[in-house]
């Protein structure tokens, strides 16, 4: 049988970025997904908007809700201050293994700790596995159903602080209804929509950043 659209990835990293350079990693994948095969990873210009927003927030503790190949992990680690970390959750083990390879290839595996499994699951054994009081960053880009669900039990699990900063991909395309009408009409968030485009395309798409209030 024929290799896998991850596995194709993590060739075009291995050809054609440099190892330990973060930024040839993030540059190599961007350009296979943009010329040879579309993947569904947040893209270089939503990744513009992820960069800005990690490096006002600077978080130490960091949430990625669906690795899959690692690409944005990539963006969020090499931003991250020295002793800062990235978890990263994801049930794919055939995602999460090209993953730990796409991460380590760029030299962030110390700063990025891949959890496998449903986040539904892992949310709350969080603060006991990692020994963490709450994030002051998440990422959600994984099922678009499991935005709302997860917000509500990350809030639930008291890993949310006063001025945690949830970053949302894909709130138009392919489209997170139910999760914008939770944070929009919600006085614990103060959300703002940031317009942007899908991957590698076009098409109207964007990230709705939300600032938990306590
Ligand atoms: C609940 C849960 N727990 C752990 N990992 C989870 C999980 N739900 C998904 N995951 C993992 O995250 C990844 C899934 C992400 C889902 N993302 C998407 O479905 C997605 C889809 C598109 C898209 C847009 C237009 C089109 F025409 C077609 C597709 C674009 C994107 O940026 C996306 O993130 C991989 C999966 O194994
Ligand atoms: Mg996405």
């Amino acid at each position: 049988t024929g290799s896998s659209r991850p596995q194709r990835i993590l060739k075009a990293v291995q050809k054609n970025a440099t190892k330990g350079d973060p930024q040839s990693v993030i540059s190599a994948i961007d350009y296979y997904c943009r010329h040879k095969e579309w993947a569904m990873n947040v893209g270089d210009d939503k990744g513009l908007i992820l960069d800005s927003v990690l490096t006002e927030v600077n978080p130490s503790m960091a949430l990625e809700l669906g690795t899959y190949c690692g690409y944005s992990s990539v963006r969020i680690a090499r931003l991250l201050s020295p002793n800062s970390k990235l978890i990263t959750v994801e049930f794919n083990p055939a995602f999460a293994a090209i993953a730990r390879q796409i991460i380590a290839y760029a030299g962030l595996q110390d700063k990025v700790t891949i959890v496998e499994g449903a986040s539904g699951d892992l949310i709350p054994k969080m603060k006991e596995r990692f020994g963490l009081k709450s994030f002051d960053f998440v990422f959600l880009d994984h099922w678009k159903d499991r935005y709302v669900p997860d917000t509500k039990l990350l809030e639930d699990c008291g890993l949310l602080r006063k001025g945690t900063v949830l970053l949302a991909d894909n709130v138009i395309c392919p489209g997170a209804p139910e999760y914008l009408k939770y944070v929009r009409n919600n006085p614990r968030y103060e959300s703002r929509y940031y317009p942007s485009v899908l991957e590698y395309t076009k098409a109207e798409d964007g990230l709705e950043k939300s600032v938990f209030l306590g």
